[in-house]
């Protein structure tokens, strides 16, 4: 028997940051928007806890303990007095350390997928408790759609979104650790006055209404971290300059990056940014993907010696 389930990646279209906390997190006024590039992640009976990845990247994901997924499992199976005595194979798809949550994306995909096999049922409160302890992330990964994150980003409110977003996410060559990020944002800010972080009503009637144009007007300075993923990886100024000149609506670093995304009018625009950004050499490759997609979903799940999953 096996179970995998499917988990989208998310683009940040606000990211409003408020100071340090004494706790060392942010507080965040942050609109996420799932995007359709998937991790897919297969949970398997096996005598011990084992982790296993393939896909552009697989050599970046620990495979230990520390893996997301692997926490996720521990941590549904300790709630619920079982063993973790699963195999997860992740299929990766979404950049590793490229600020589209990957990592999120895993845990909350292993957290289904596992709750699936054991049958422990847990509710979606439960599940979305687990997934606050591991990352901030990682809620939103499990309900995907759109949603406004406040606290650290794991109090989640879903937000309507009108309309299909066509997108391109320029890959860059390397990552960037999202704590160096938000250090670097403290560095940028000490000293000065950092306002509370609000989220805009503008923003969210550009979602709800799925105006592209009003969307794109918004996402200029929308990114609190893109200045500090900047100053960390000033070659990601060339990619945004490259993909607005391919076309784009609208360009910014994705989260914590150093992914960029490219807001596009429609499909066609999309691949032509894609085919502009590739062709100028600023990024290792290019993903067209639309949004919003859905939150974590069981794909398949088999049972019996016919398995063959
Ligand atoms: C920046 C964002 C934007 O969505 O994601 P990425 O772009 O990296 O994917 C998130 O805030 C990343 O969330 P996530 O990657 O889940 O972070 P966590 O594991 O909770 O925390 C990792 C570290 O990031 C910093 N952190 C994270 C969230 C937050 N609100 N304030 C922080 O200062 C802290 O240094 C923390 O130790
Ligand atoms: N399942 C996982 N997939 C990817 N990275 C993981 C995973 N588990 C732990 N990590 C670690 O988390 C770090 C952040 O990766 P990722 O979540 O892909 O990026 P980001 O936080 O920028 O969205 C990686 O450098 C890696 O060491």
């Amino acid at each position: 028997m096996s179970v995998t389930v499917r988990v989208p990646a998310k683009v940040n279209v606000q990211l409003a940051v408020g100071g340090a906390r004494p706790d060392g997190f942010h507080d965040l006024a942050n609109v996420f928007l799932a995007v359709g590039l998937y991790d897919e992640v297969t949970a398997t009976p096996a005598d011990e806890l084992t982790v296993t990845c393939a896909g552009p990247g697989a050599d970046q994901v620990p495979l230990d303990r520390t893996n997301l997924a692997a926490r996720a499992a521990l941590a549904l199976a300790e709630r619920h007095g079982i063993e973790a005595a699963v195999h997860l194979h992740i299929a990766k798809d979404i950049p590793v350390a490229g600020g589209m949550a990957g990592g999120s994306a895993d845990a909350a995909g292993a957290l289904l997928a596992c709750d699936t096999l054991w049958g422990t049922n847990a509710s979606g409160a439960e599940l979305l408790d687990i997934c606050a302890e591991l990352g901030s992330d990682v809620p939103f990964s499990l309900v995907g759609g759109a949603a406004l994150g406040t606290g650290r980003g794991e109090r989640l409110q879903p937000l309507d979104v009108g309309g299909t977003f066509h997108w391109v996410f320029a890959v860059a060559d390397g990552g960037l650790s999202t704590p160096a990020v938000y250090r670097e944002f403290d560095r940028l800010h000490e000293g000065a006055e950092v306002p509370e972080p609000v989220a805009s009503q503008a923003l969210f009637d550009a979602l709800a209404k799925g105006d592209v144009e009003a969307l794109a007007a918004f996402l200029p300075g929308s990114n609190g971290l893109q200045p500090a993923a900047l100053s960390l990886f000033p070659k990601l100024a060339d990619t945004l300059s490259e993909g607005e000149a391919a076309g784009a609506l609208a360009a910014l670093v994705s989260g914590s990056g150093p992914t960029t995304a490219f807001l596009a009018r429609d499909a066609e625009s999309a691949q032509t940014i894609a085919e502009g950004l590739l062709a100028s050499g600023t990024c290792r490759t290019a993903r067209v993907a639309d949004s919003p997609a859905p939150g974590a979903t069981v794909v398949q799940s088999s049972q019996g010696q016919d398995d063959t999953a």
